[in-house]
Formats: structure tokens, sequence, C-alpha cells
């Protein structure tokens, strides 16, 4: 039987889509998203880098398959050298963070012998600067607005200087130009970092930094700068960093780099105990979590520093025999992240039973943890809370949304348990709400009071700046992704295109309608959403493709082990659609990922941002986001279509990062489009799309009509030959009454009521 004439034979059958660019079919030819053209320098490192050996990894699997259920149609058939880089064989050796081999394509990369000049000149730092559209500002007047000065008097300033033209003067002064690093070879010759560590990141492949390590390496790596480079005075000290640069460009290592160097540095490690840890990297979920170590590992391979992801059963502080952490979590498994019922996974649930621990002393340098593993791990049964001095650097990775109601208070409290006095902060993501600036630099000033206060003695080492990096336009998604938003009228719609995407002979010749190709992800608002819509499609690829095991779930409230070999088995290939939950928004790094689809319109702008950010990362092109959406999502939809348009804009208007597929959002839409009021958008990020919510089914005017039919699309095809058999019979018996009553029971029911 072909099963998958079968599977499309209700819907007209077009030649696959010629070959176009995607994420996962290609190297990263330029990993920067800005500056190409002005950039003299850079052009005349692509001209070099043209030179440089390539080769091509291609999808053996899939080459094999017939052309009509090669889901991957349009991969280049051509051959290649099938030699994946040193990099892409180590990353995935380790099963983290690692590309997509069986479609991804390798390069062999030569880095580090760039020669560029330094660009000394303040004006041609600038320059480049500019060009890479970096902002970097000194946030100390944020002191003031964050509370110090009565807001009586901030206003009065505030006209003051309006009125004398200060203003402007005054933010051209808080803006740095530091020299920027075009070259990784710069972090020997200039900053002249551990060898070791050079060599690790040379390793790595990369050919040229990344906008945000182009920016952030230098301010946080200045104190070893030459004193005859721009700016030296500031950067000479450490520096606490807040940078928001687009998902997917290379923060992790931005962030890795300077600390490892640190911690590598005798200076440093003067006085400070050997063994324990001295940096901590805190991330929203486990999954990031691990990724980061992974990154850690790779980076000081061979350079003594450890990194270890913080689990259950392992100790950072010194405990007696009687003290035994009162609050536990409540999976079977070391999780930290569980979810509630209604699916927000970020979410915290905490263990009913108190249950003993077998200690486990914590002896790695950098630590990497989610809040609430490393907040019980410093939490002593009377609810007090260990300080951690021998912490110098804290990293909060996607800060705003440790920052955000949820997690802050954890955050907060592991913050201020950091009781180092030369401590420093770097806050990073990918988005961040105008509130982070304020409520970093209170905190900052607060636990410098306090630190103060219980020093009276010893007097305190000045406080460091706290800079703000911006790269690229704030809070925007990927100017390098096609972006689609759909209107699918009712959730039945929904699935329909779904399936539209799925099925790759089905695929409408309208040029507006994405083709996505696997392996791509799939978001849904809640757990059960997710499993149902799981149940519903895991049929529809046929068995010669792989069947049901290319289709799989993974939420919070799997186990942990369950989760991280089903992420392996994505990041290896073997899983072609993943559907999943906000768990995967963010920070998850899939090389070769060719799209994402959100069934489920995201609660946030920013939560947009991040989920569409899985693909198309270190500036790969081809990436598609396509989001549905219903009659329900209309009044919520404005925040997605304007991040869209933005991004599009970036891009070079029109269809943006489509290239020429059209804009994502039309203008009369984004003009028709409701704007919901602050109390909406608290709403939508707090509880989602009220008729999604686990619950909601059937409930009338409040948003009945929203469950994902249970039942799987094989069982609903077997039904369905079942009647048509039915029918065929009744029509040749000439039975009339027969015929109407089969008919009336073949109606689509997938995707129910
Ligand atoms: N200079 C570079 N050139 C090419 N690739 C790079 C470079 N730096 C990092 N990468 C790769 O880019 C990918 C994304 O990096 P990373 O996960 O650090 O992004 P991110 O900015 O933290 O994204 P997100 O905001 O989604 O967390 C990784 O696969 C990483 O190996």
């Amino acid at each position: 039987m072909d099963v998958f004439k079968f599977l499309s034979k209700s819907s007209k059958r077009t030649a696959v889509p010629p070959l176009q660019k995607l994420p996962s079919a290609g190297p990263v030819t330029n990993p920067q998203l800005f500056g190409h053209e002005s950039d003299g320098q850079q052009a005349e490192q692509e001209k070099r880098s043209r030179k440089r050996k390539r080769g091509q990894v291609l999808e053996d699997k899939a080459a094999q398959l017939p052309a009509e259920i090669d889901f991957f149609g349009g991969v280049p058939q051509v051959g290649g050298k099938k030699r994946q880089s040193k990099v892409d064989r180590e990353a995935h050796t380790d099963g983290e963070a690692a590309p997509l081999p069986v479609y991804g394509t390798t390069v062999e990369l030569e880095n580090g012998s760039d020669d560029s000049p330094e660009p000394y000149d303040e004006d041609e730092c600038k320059r480049i600067l500019r060009s890479h559209k970096l902002k970097i500002v000194v946030l100390e007047d944020f002191a003031q607005k964050s509370g110090e000065v009565p807001k009586k008097k901030l206003k009065k300033r505030k006209k003051e200087e309006e009125l004398s033209g200060k203003e402007k003067k005054k933010e051209g002064k808080s803006q740095l130009f530091p020299p920027p690093l075009t070259s990784f070879a710069q972090l020997t010759t200039r900053y002249g970092i551990n060898r070791r560590l050079a060599d690790n990141v040379k390793e790595q492949g990369y050919k040229m930094p990344t906008e945000v390590q182009l920016g952030a390496l230098p301010l946080l790596l200045g104190g070893k700068q030459q004193k005859s480079l721009p700016h030296a005075s500031v950067l000479a000290a450490d520096v606490d960093l807040l940078t928001v640069a687009p998902t997917g460009s290379g923060k992790t290592i931005a962030f890795l780099i300077p600390i490892i160097d640190s911690l590598l540095s005798k200076s440093e490690s003067k006085g400070e105990p050997s063994e324990g840890p001295r940096a901590v990297v805190i991330a929203p979920t486990r999954e990031l979590a691990s990724q980061i170590v992974n990154e850690a590992r790779k980076l000081s391979k061979g350079t003594g520093i450890k990194a270890a992801l913080m689990k259950k059963g392992m100790e950072v502080i010194e405990r007696a025999q009687d003290d035994t952490p009162q609050e536990h979590l409540t999976s079977s498994e070391d999780e930290e992240d569980g979810a509630s019922d209604s699916g927000e996974d970020w979410k915290m649930v905490r263990r009913t039973k108190p249950k003993r621990r077998q200690a486990e002393r914590v002896k790695a340098a950098i630590l990497v943890a989610t809040p609430l593993a490393l907040l019980n791990a410093i939490k002593h049964s009377n609810g007090t809370i260990s300080s951690l001095p021998s912490i110098r650097h804290l990293v909060l990775d996607e800060a705003d949304v440790l920052l955000d109601p949820l997690f802050r208070d954890q955050t907060l409290s592991i913050w201020n348990a950091c009781t180092n006095p030369h401590l420093c902060v770097g806050l990073w993501s990918a988005t961040m709400g105008s509130n982070i600036d304020a409520l970093t630099l209170s905190t900052l000033n607060t636990r410098w009071a306090t630190l103060s206060s219980s020093r009276s003695n010893t007097p305190l080492p000045p406080r460091p700046p706290l800079l703000r990096l911006v790269v690229g336009l704030k809070d925007s998604a990927l100017p390098t992704i096609t972006h689609k938003l759909i209107y699918a009228a009712t959730e039945q719609g929904k699935l329909l295109g779904l399936r539209q995407l799925l099925h790759p002979t089905s695929l409408p010749s309208n040029p507006n309608t994405p083709s996505l190709r696997p392996p791509f992800l799939i978001f849904t608002q809640t757990i059960p959403r997710a499993m149902a819509l799981h149940s519903e499609l895991r049929y529809d690829i046929p068995p010669e493709a792989g069947g049901s095991s290319r289709i799989a779930v993974l939420h919070a409230s799997l186990g942990s082990a369950a989760r991280a070999s089903t992420l392996a088995r994505f990041r290896a290939g073997d899983i072609w659609v993943l559907i999943t939950t906000d768990l995967l928004s963010r920070g998850l790094d899939f090389r070769g990922l060719n799209g994402v689809v959100n069934y489920d319109v995201p609660t946030s702008a920013a939560a947009y941002v991040h989920r569409v950010g899985r693909t198309g990362r270190a500036g790969r092109e081809g990436g598609v986001a396509v989001t549905f959406y219903t009659s329900e999502d209309v009044p919520h939809v404005r925040g997605v279509a304007n991040v869209i348009r933005a991004s599009e804009e970036m891009g070079g208007g029109g269809g943006g990062g489509g290239k020429g597929s059209g804009s994502g959002v039309e203008k009369w839409l984004l003009d028709a489009l409701p704007v919901p009021s602050r109390r909406d958008k608290q709403r939508l990020k707090r509880r989602g799309v009220e008729a999604r919510r686990a619950g909601a089914e059937g409930k009338k005017g409040g948003g009945g009509n929203v469950r994902i039919s249970t039942k799987s699309g094989y069982e609903r095809r077997l039904e369905g030959r079942k009647r048509g058999a039915r029918m065929g019979s009744a029509r040749r018996k000439g039975e009339e009454g027969r015929v109407k009553e089969a008919m009336s029971e073949s109606e689509f029911e997938g995707f129910d009521a």
C-alpha cells in the first residue's frame, strides 16, 4: 500500500517546490546580522573565508527515500564531502548542543589567523560599532531614576534639562565606543587571554565574532586591554553588564570566555578557595542549563576549570547533620521545573514529602543551575539562606524571565547571597522589559548598601559601573527568518493548516503559503494541548519514512531522563517534528532547525521572539516561523504582528527575511488588529488565551470548541476508509437512505468540538 498516496489523496498534489535555502542545508556563511556591506574589514574577512574548504554532508537516509515520502524534498542531491568538522564531531559525541549532523552541512574552518589592524582610533571604533548596530551605555543615571531621587525632583530636573538642551549632551556622554573585537585572534593579541582557552575557542571553528561578541568581549575583558585604547579608564575595572542581543547570536560564549579567563588568572584566584564554585550561571530550565554546561566544558577543556550542572543531592554549602532542606520538588526525579496542569512551564511546584539527600559537595568552579535548584541547595531547614562568598561571577541567562515575578524572589535571593564585594553580574537575554534596567540597578545599590553596613571596618572596593549593551533593535525577532501570520479561523482550521505544512506533496502553489520542511518545532500553549496534538499527528508520517517515531512531544511533566533523551534524538535528527510548550522556547540551540510553528499564539511579543529564535541561529538564513491564529486570538495577536513587521523592516522591508516571499503581516492587517490594553497583555502573559486553558473545553461562551482530539489520525483514517466502503456499497445498492446516513457520519471530526 502506498501510504503516502493514501494520505495525500484528498489534496491536490503539486511538485515539491524548488530548492530553497534552509538552515539545515548550509553552513553559516556569516554569523553577523548587521554591517556586512559597510565594514571593509568584514568584507575582507569574507573574501578570505571564501577560499576556505567547504564540504557538504548530505542526509543519507533522506536521499534513499522515494521523493513522495521525502519530507526533506529539495535537499541538494549533489555529492559533497561527508566530512564533519572537528567541532561538529565533538559537539555530537557529548550529546548536547550538537548540530543536526544528518541534515547539516559542515565547514572546515580556519580561525585565529586574522591579522586585521587594531582599530585604535575612536572614530574607527564608532564606525564599526554603529555599522553593527551596537549601542553601549553606562546606566549610572539610572541610580537616581530608580528611586533615590524623589519623582517630583526628577521631573523638575528633566524639564530644566530639556529647556537648556542638556539632555542630548548627557546621553552622548554616557555612550561608550570601546574597541570592538573584530577577530578572535585579538583575544590573544589584545587581551592576552589564557592560551589554552584561546585554543579551545579556535577549535570551535568560528570564522568571526558575532555582534554581541564583538561588543561584549571588549567590555568584559576590558581590564586587560592596553591603556592607550579608547575608554581604558572605564573598562580598566570589572563591570556589571546587561546585554540585549538577538536569539542565536552567540551570547553563551560571550559570557563564558571572560569568566573562564578570569578564573584562570592568578590575581583573581589569590586568596580564593581552590575548590568549589567561583562562578554561577542561572538559567530558567534544566535543558538550557545543561546546554550551557556543555559549552563551558568545551571552552575550558584542558584548563583545569570544571563546569557542573546543579543536580539534586549536590551541596554547595556546609550543612549540619540535622540540616535537611525543607523544600523539595514534586517530580519523582531530580527536576527543578515542574509544570502546572495548565501547562505553565515556568511554574514551580514543591515536593510534599521531605526526603533526606545524600550530600555531594560541588567541586566545579563553574556551577550552572536553575534558580530553584540552587536556592534549595543554599537554604537551611530553618529557612535561612547561606551566603556564597566565593562567587565572583554571577550570570543570569534569560535575565528577563529570571527577574519576572515567577522567578524573581528566587533569583534575587541567590543574587543577594553572593556577598563577595568583587562580584561581577551579567544579565543576558534577547528581550529585556523596560523595568529590568531599574530593577538591576536598585538590586545592585541595595546589595552594596547591605555589604557596606556589614563591613564597617574594611572599606569596600569601588562599585563597578553598570553598562548596557544592545545589539540591533531591542526586543525584535531575527531579520533572517521568514515570518508568516496565518488566520486559521478555528481550531480545526489550524490542524488542517499544520497538516498542509507537514505533507510535502500537498503543498499549495500559493507563494504566500510558506513551505516548511522538518526538522521543526511546534509550540502549544499548554501541556495537555501538546499531548493531544501529538496523539493527533503521531501517525501522520508514514512507516516508510519512520512513522510515529519521527514525531515526539516534550514538556515539563515528563521525567528528566525522558526529556533529555527526546532532546538528544531531536538533535541527532531521529525526530523530525517536536511538539512542545514554552519549556523549549528559550536559549535552546538547534543549529539545523528549519522552522517553528506557533500552533497556539505565544502569550507575549517576547515569547514570540524567543520561540521563533530557535531557528535561523548564528546568521543562518532560510528559517521559517509560522503562527496560526483563530478568531479567539484576534484580540491578542497585535504584539506578534508588530514584532514581525519590525523584523521585516530591519531585514530590508516587505518580505524581510522572507526574501521575496511577501510580507508576513500586511499593513492593513496590522492597522485592523485591536490594540490590547496593558491589563489584557498582563493577563495573557500570565494565563495564556483563556479558552485554551485546561478545563476550558466545552464551556459555553467561555471558550469551548478548543479541544484537540486525542483520537489519532491513523484511527480516523481507518474509520474514514470503513465509512467510504460502506458508502460505496450503499451507492451500489442504490439505497438512498443509507447513502445519506453514511454521508452524515463521514464529516470531519478530527479536531473537535
Ligand atoms: N562567532 C560565531 N560564529 C558562528 N557561530 C557561532 C559563533 N558564536 C556562537 N556561535 C554558535 O551560534 C549558536 C547560538 O549561540 P548561543 O546559543 O550562544 O546563542 P544565544 O545568543 O545565547 O541565543 P538565545 O538568545 O536563543 O539563547 C551556537 O550554535 C553557537 O555555537
